[in-house]
């Protein structure tokens, strides 16, 4: 039985640490307050993220990095995108050199511009084929209550990727494999930005032809990105592309898609921060990192700007959309 250390015990890594338990591994789980790591412990559920889940006698979880990463083949990185450099410092001195690590992280880092997979390299100091990341649509409770769900799990090293397949696959839980992880990453951050204009344009009381514009519109400006980024553009069409962003746009178990609404409601984004139960809605502070992206990159990313317009330069979401409906008509 192999052991897995999932580093971080919100809802997604919860749910992924239930995941490997079922597909047969040895479940170690880091969590930061002891009262999460006793739950799991001792009644085996994590209350605070996903109450009413039985997780599998297999997980374990301690608040001790070390006693976690102690024999893991792999690390399963499970904290948000913003605060993964700084857990990570503290924990590159645990890690065992062959170690393989899967990112589950949705988002680029504000300032460095960085993707998730790169910012382990560089801190981590691993060469990119033992670096995989895992992205699809996955909201955390359903794959928890072992609803049927598909995933990409990709890696430039196609071995490791065929080996991380079997290690994530379950009855419930298909794992499809990729070697284009620029895409896979890309795709799992701007979708939840596109989530995020989705729950304004909800909250503002607007329906289903404005939703369908709007995922199908920020497919293509996200697609725009990930090609500019040498993403395949295929990717964008698949699991960790267009899958991904069904089902944040339209899931009210989304995060993003939530704080959207809150948003499109009138809420200020202090409010909106308030009703997430602590839980990180990771658009808002990636809208500012792909709008500096794209600039980088030549790309235009009407929907990220006007989200971040919204989020952080005070936008009225009403006359953002109607500057979007009046740029310049082009061809699709
Ligand atoms: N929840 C979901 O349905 C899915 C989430 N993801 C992605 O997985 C990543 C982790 O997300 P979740 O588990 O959902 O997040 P969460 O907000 O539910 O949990 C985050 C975990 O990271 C820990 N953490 C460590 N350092 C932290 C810090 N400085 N600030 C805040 N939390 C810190 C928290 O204690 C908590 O255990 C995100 O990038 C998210 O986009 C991906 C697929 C599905
Ligand atoms: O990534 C997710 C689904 O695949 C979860 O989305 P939220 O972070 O918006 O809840």
């Amino acid at each position: 039985m192999a052991r897995i250390a999932v580093m971080g015990a919100g809802s997604w890594g919860t749910a992924v640490g239930k995941v490997l338990a079922d597909a047969g591994s040895e479940v170690v789980m880091w969590a930061r307050r002891e009262e999460a790591a006793d739950d799991i412990n001792t009644n085996h559920c994590n209350g605070k993220y996903l109450p009413g889940v039985v997780l599998p006698s297999a997980v374990s979880a301690s608040t001790d990095p070390a006693q976690v990463l102690d024999g893991a083949e792999e690390v399963v990185l499970a904290v948000p995108s913003q605060t993964l450099r700084a857990n990570l410092e503290n924990w590159v001195d645990l890690l065992a050199p062959n170690i393989g690590v899967i990112s589950l992280a949705k988002g680029i880092e504000t300032g460095t511009l960085m993707r998730i997979s790169e910012v382990v390299a560089e801190v981590a100091g691993l060469p990119e084929g033992q670096i995989a990341v895992l992205s699809g649509p996955n909201l955390a409770r359903e794959v928890a209550e072992g609803q049927p769900a598909a995933t990409v799990i990709a890696c430039t090293d196609a071995a490791r990727a065929a080996r991380l397949q079997d290690a994530f696959s379950t009855r419930y839980f298909r794992p499809y494999t990729n070697n284009d992880v620029v895409g896979c990453e890309i795709g799992g951050a701007t979708k939840n930005v596109i989530a995020l204009v989705c729950g304004i344009a909800s909250g503002m009381g607007l329906g289903d032809n404005t939703a369908a514009t709007l995922v199908t519109r920020g497919l293509a400006e996200s697609t725009r990105l990930g090609v500019a980024l040498g993403a395949s553009q295929t990717t964008f069409a698949g699991l960790a592309g267009l899958g991904d962003l069904v089902a944040t746009c339209t899931s009210p178990l989304s995060r993003n898609r939530t704080f959207g609404e809150r948003l499109g409601r009138g809420e200020t984004l202090e409010q909106a921060q308030e009703a997430t139960n602590g839980q990180v809605a990771e658009g808002v502070k990636s809208c500012t990192s792909i709008v500096e992206l794209s600039h980088r990159a030549g790309v235009e990313m009407p929907l990220t700007e006007a989200v971040h317009e919204i989020c952080h330069e005070g936008g009225n979401a009403v006359e953002v959309a109607v500057r979007l409906m009046r740029r310049s008509t082009k061809p699709e």
